[in-house]
């Protein structure tokens, strides 16, 4: 199995409002956000790809226009922890890949910060 990894980057904020008020993530704060799609294939095409980094440009788009200098808790209907924005991610982009880039997403991993993250793991179909 081959896997290749690209990371895109967005500025946002967010607070979870689930947690006690003491908590200091239940207040509005920001993030530099970083995304990082995995995907991986036992074959290889043209020049020895598993698909070309450039094809990955569409979830960048996506990401800086839907998230980027954005309120998380307004353009998202769930709680934006780092978890659940990563399952979200890799729904949107299973959705939205071009047809041969199909089933080729194995993971979506969320960094909030230097030393947080949180990884979807996509079951291959
Ligand atoms: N499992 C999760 N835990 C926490 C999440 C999350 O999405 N999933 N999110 C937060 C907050 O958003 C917080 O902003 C980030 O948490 P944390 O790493 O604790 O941030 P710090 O800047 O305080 O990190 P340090 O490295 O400890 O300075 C909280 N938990
Ligand atoms: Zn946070």
């Amino acid at each position: 199995m081959y896997t290749i990894s690209k990371e895109f980057r967005f500025e946002a904020a967010h607070r979870l409002t689930s947690l006690p008020p003491e908590h200091q993530c239940s207040r509005p704060h920001g993030h530099s956000y970083r995304v990082r799609v995995e995907l991986g294939s036992e074959e290889l095409t043209g020049p020895g790809f598993v698909a070309d980094f450039g094809e990955l440009a569409f979830f960048g788009s996506y990401l800086a226009a839907a998230f980027d200098h954005r309120d998380l808790n307004t353009v998202l209907s769930f709680e934006p922890t780092s978890e659940r924005l990563a399952k979200y991610l890799a729904g949107w982009f299973i959705d939205a890949a071009p047809p041969h880039l199909d089933g080729l997403l194995r993971s979506v991993t969320v960094m909030e910060t230097a030393t947080s993250s949180a990884t979807y793991h996509v079951v291959p179909s």
